[in-house]
C-alpha cells in the first residue's frame, strides 16, 4: 500500500500491441528497484482486443470488483486493428477511467540533458500537464441519427460540470504552488467554445484568488500548440480539458524526448479508488511484436507509480536511470528489452 506498510499489491493490465512488450520491462524495472523487503504482488489481467475476441468483454463489474482490490494499476495500452475503434479505448479504457474517478490525468514533460528534441538547440523543457480525466467531449454523451445515410448527423457533447472543472483547478494550482517557478496557464479554446470555456475561466480566476503565490496566464488551444514548439519554456503547470490535454501531450512528447519516453498517471487524489499509471502512448500496431518499442515511457510511469504509492526514493533512482539511459544512449538504436534491461542493472546499482 504505501512506503511504510512495505508491501504492492499491483494489478498488471499488458493489453494491446507493444503494451505487451513494455509493461514486460516495466515490471522488471519494478522488481529491480524495490528493496528485499518490500513485498510485491502483481496480478495480470487479460484486457484488450483478446479477450474480448474470445468474449465479446471489455471490462466486467466483477473485473471492477477485482481491480478494487489493488494498491495500483500498471497498463500498457488498448486498442487493437482487429477490434473496431473505440470498442477498446470506451468500453476498457475510458470505462476503467470513469468507474476509478481519474480525474486527474498527470503528464510530466521534460527534455533530459544529451537527449535528442527537434527543436532548435536544447531548450528548456520542464512542464506537467494537468488533463482533466472524466468529463470534456470523452464522456460518449452524443449520438448519431440516420446513420450511414448521406443526411447523417452526429453529436459528441462536451460535459463540463462546475464540481468536475474546480478540482482538477485546485490540483493543478497546488501542484503549481509546489513547483519552483510556480506558474500556471489555463489552456482552452474560450474565444469560440464560450459555455464550457467560460467556466472553466470563472473556475480558475477564482480559485486563484487563493493561490497568490501563483502566477497564471490563459492561452487558447491553438496557440498554446505553437508555444509549445517555438517557446516550450514558458510552461511550468498546464491545466486543460480531456480532449485538448489528450491532444498537446503527444506533441509536449514529441518536443521532449519523443513518445517512447512520456509517462503519465490517471490519478484519484482521494485514494478511494486504484490509480492507474501507463505511458502516454498507444498499442503501436506499426511497430507491435519487433522490439523497436522503447520501454522508457513505461519505466518512468512505473516510477509515477511508485511515487504515489509513497516510494520516493525509488521513484528517483528510477528517473535517475532513465535519464542516464538516454543520455548514454544518444542515437543508438536499442531493442525493447536491450533498453528494459540496462535500467534494470541502472536501478539495482
Ligand atoms: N492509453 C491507451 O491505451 C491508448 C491507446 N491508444 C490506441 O492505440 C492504438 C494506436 O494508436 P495510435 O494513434 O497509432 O497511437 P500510438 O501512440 O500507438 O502510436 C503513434 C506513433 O508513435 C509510435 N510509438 C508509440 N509508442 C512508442 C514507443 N514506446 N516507442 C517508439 N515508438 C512509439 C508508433 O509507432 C506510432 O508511429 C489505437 O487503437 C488507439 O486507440 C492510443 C493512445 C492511448
Ligand atoms: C485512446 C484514448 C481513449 C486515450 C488517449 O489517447 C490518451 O489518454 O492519451
Ligand atoms: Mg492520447
Amino acid at each position: 500500500m504505501s512506503a511504510s506498510s512495505r508491501s504492492i499489491n499491483l494489478a498488471v493490465i499488458p493489453g494491446d500491441g507493444i503494451g505487451q512488450e513494455v509493461v514486460a520491462q516495466g515490471l522488471k524495472v519494478l522488481n529491480a528497484v524495490l528493496p528485499q523487503d518490500v513485498k510485491l504482488e502483481t496480478k495480470e489481467f487479460d484486457f484488450g482486443a483478446k479477450r474480448y475476441h474470445a468474449t465479446g468483454e471489455t471490462l466486467t463489474d466483477a473485473d471492477v470488483e477485482e481491480l478494487k482490490q489493488h494498491d495500483a494499476i500498471l497498463l500498457g495500452a488498448i486498442g487493437d486493428p482487429s477490434v473496431p475503434s473505440g470498442v477498446l479505448e470506451r468500453g476498457f479504457l475510458l470505462k476503467l477511467r470513469f468507474l476509478f474517478d481519474h480525474h486527474v490525468n498527470l503528464r510530466p514533460s521534460k527534455l533530459l540533458p544529451g537527449v535528442a528534441t527537434p527543436l532548435k538547440g536544447q531548450p528548456e523543457i520542464d512542464f506537467i500537464v494537468v488533463r482533466e480525466g472524466t468529463e470534456g467531449p470523452y464522456t460518449g454523451n452524443g449520438g448519431s441519427i440516420r446513420t450511414g445515410t448521406p443526411h447523417e448527423v452526429a453529436t459528441e457533447v462536451s460535459v463540463n460540470t462546475a464540481f468536475g472543472v474546480e478540482r482538477v483547478v485546485r490540483d493543478a494550482f497546488a501542484r503549481a504552488q509546489a513547483r519552483p517557478r510556480k506558474k500556471l496557464t489555463l489552456v482552452h479554446k474560450n474565444n469560440v467554445l464560450a459555455y464550457a470555456g467560460h467556466l472553466w475561466t470563472n473556475v480558475f480566476n477564482r480559485v486563484a484568488k487563493e493561490f497568490p503565490e501563483v502566477t497564471t496566464d490563459y492561452i487558447h488551444v491553438d496557440a498554446a500548440t505553437i508555444y509549445l514548439v517555438t517557446d516550450p519554456g514558458r510552461f511550468d503547470v498546464i491545466v486543460t480539458d480531456n480532449l485538448f490535454g489528450d491532444i498537446i501531450t503527444d506533441l509536449a512528447a514529441a518536443v521532449s524526448g519523443g513518445i517512447g519516453v512520456a509517462a503519465s498517471g490517471n490519478i484519484n487524489p482521494s485514494r478511494e479508488f486504484p490509480s492507474m499509471f501507463e505511458p502516454v502512448h498507444g498499442s503501436a500496431p506499426d511497430i507491435a511484436g519487433q522490439g523497436k518499442a522503447d520501454p522508457s515511457a513505461t519505466v518512468l510511469s512505473v516510477g509515477l507509480l511508485l511515487r504515489h504509492l509513497g516510494f520516493e526514493a525509488e521513484a528517483a533512482r528510477i528517473e535517475d536511470a532513465v535519464s542516464a539511459d538516454l543520455a548514454e544512449r544518444g542515437e543508438t538504436v536499442r531493442t525493447t528489452e536491450q533498453i528494459g534491461d540496462a535500467l534494470a542493472v541502472r536501478v539495482a546499482r
